[in-house]
């Protein structure tokens, strides 16, 4: 690992690149899903044929435990939340309240149009009926995703919610303690202990929980896991190519793989702000991507310096630098604002901060971005905790077409089509010659039979 660490640059003043040359030359390149596929594609298959069993030795493969039930005990829960240190539970506290107060506004209320008289129809918003909620837990212990997970699958009323996260050696095969009491505190008595593909497979196939003891030693028999309608969640490179691979069978949010933070700032930035953001999400992961894109390249060496004299500091420095050097991070350097602007929405990172003058102009010409942070009072690790924001974010260039967790993911809107007899009267001859015009007749008949029968002869042209 070289001392120093100086991002790779990709330099990209006094050229205008098309949208798919800039796909092309950002840095992005280590964490390509598919590379995975392959490695849980079996995980998946053997989970779907022998149920929690698998999901157990996998378990055992990957974080070296194999819990005695993957249902963790009811007690469990409330003692870990019984010995939360207080300081914690109190930072969960803020962090549900405010996420509750931002997800609460995003509730739908059902709309009815009324097309004509006589003719409405009513989009009904109603919650899935039952969640699998992903908490990671292997470089990191994740309660504040047990929040952003839960938060907006209560707002919207789902009624049945589990959370899946790794058995962690530490603790005898539960999840970790700080998990357990966020799922404790925000009302969830569902918890698995499987985490990784393993978990999203079994979210997706359900099983049957073994037989053998509680953790506790006392002697339980085994219960069904009933499989889930939709996985949500972030997690590492093996959890999305699960969710991947199950998409279709279950519903999943958009991929929220490994971190990204993407930085737009010009000469007004402050290198020491810039670089501690960057580390603060390339923490995460060795995959985990960290991009700048500025105009200015004293901003940029002085990033690099900052880099250095805080890396000297950071716990994770090993993590931090393998992902900071890697093909996915980097600097892009860009003649103004506006083709900053044009490579950050072309990048759609996850976390986009705006770190310019007048950054709220220019957050306001962003396209694509998983959540945008303004200005230099609100960093990323304020959206990740305690901003009310959501932090499971679409990742990979995702965020061009989807968004991060909210009351929507957990909704389906219904259409509910109510006419009169004179309100599809009207109509119906619309209805047969689009029917035919797409030689489709039966359907126009199902229209036509309403208000006139069939003769002999018409029953006739229609054999
Ligand atoms: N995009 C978002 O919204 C968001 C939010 C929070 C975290 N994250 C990301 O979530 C991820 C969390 O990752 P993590 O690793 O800490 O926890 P994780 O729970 O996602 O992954 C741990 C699991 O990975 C599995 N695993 C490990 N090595 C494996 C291998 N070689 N083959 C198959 N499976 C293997 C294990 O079963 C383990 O239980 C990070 O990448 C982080 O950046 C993303
Ligand atoms: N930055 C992560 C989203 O990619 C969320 C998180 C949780 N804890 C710390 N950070
Ligand atoms: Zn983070």
């Amino acid at each position: 690992m070289p001392a120093r660490t100086e991002l790779a640059r990709v330099d990209l003043r006094g050229r205008t690149p098309s949208v798919a040359e800039l796909r092309s030359a950002l840095p992005r390149g280590g964490v390509d899903v598919d590379t995975v596929l392959h490695q849980v594609r079996p995980v998946v298959e053997a989970v779907r044929d022998r149920g929690a069993d698998a999901a157990l030795e996998y378990g055992e493969k990957f974080d070296g435990i194999r819990p005695a039930r993957v249902r963790v005990p009811r007690e469990e829960l409330t003692r870990a939340l019984a010995d939360l240190d207080a300081d914690v539970r109190a930072a969960l506290e803020v962090a549900i309240e405010r996420t509750r107060k931002v997800h609460a506004d995003q509730r739908r209320t059902d709309t009815v149009t009324e097309v004509v008289p006589g003719g409405t129809v009513t989009e009904r918003w109603v919650p899935v009926e039952r969640v699998g909620l992903y908490v990671p837990g292997g470089n990191a212990v994740y309660p504040s995703s047990v929040v952003m997970n839960v938060v907006p699958a209560q707002a919207a009323g789902v009624e049945s919610l589990v959370v899946a996260s790794p058995p962690q050696a530490a603790f005898g095969g539960l999840p970790h303690p700080t998990i357990l009491a966020a799922a404790e505190l925000l009302g969830v008595d569902e918890v698995w202990a499987v985490g990784g593909a393993q978990a999203v497979a079994l979210l997706t196939y359900g099983g049957t929980d073994t037989d053998a003891a509680s953790i506790d030693g006392t002697a339980v028999g085994g219960s069904e896991l009933a499989p889930v309608d939709l996985i949500t969640g972030p997690g590492n490179i093996y959890v999305t190519a699960a969710k991947r691979l199950c998409r279709g069978l279950v519903g999943i949010d958009a991929e929220a793989g490994p971190t990204e933070i993407a930085i737009l700032a010009d000469h007004t930035a402050d290198p020491v702000h810039v670089a501690a953001d960057m580390i603060s999400q390339a923490e995460h992961d060795v995959l985990a991507a960290s991009v700048l894109v500025t105009t200015s390249t004293e901003l940029a060496a002085a990033v690099d310096d900052a880099l250095d004299a805080q890396l000297e500091l950071t716990k994770h420095r090993e993590r931090v630098q393998t992902a900071l050097s890697g093909s996915q991070s980097g600097i892009v350097l860009v003649d103004s604002i506006e083709d900053g602007l044009r490579v950050v929405n072309a990048y759609a990172a996850e976390h986009l901060e705006i770190q310019t003058e007048n950054a709220s102009d220019v957050a306001a010409r962003v396209r694509s971005a998983g959540a945008i942070f303004v200005g230099p009072w609100a960093p990323v690790s304020l959206g990740d905790y305690c901003a009310g924001s959501n932090h499971v974010l679409p990742t990979a260039g995702c965020a061009r077409h989807s968004s991060g967790l909210s009351v929507q993911t957990f909704l389906r809107g219904i259409h509910v089509v109510d006419y009169s007899e004179s309100a599809l009267k009207d109509v119906a001859r619309h209805v047969i010659n689009l029917a035919n015009a797409e030689d489709l007749p039966a359907h126009g008949e199902a229209v036509r039979l309403r208000f006139e029968r069939l003769t002999d002869g018409a029953a006739e042209a229609q054999r």
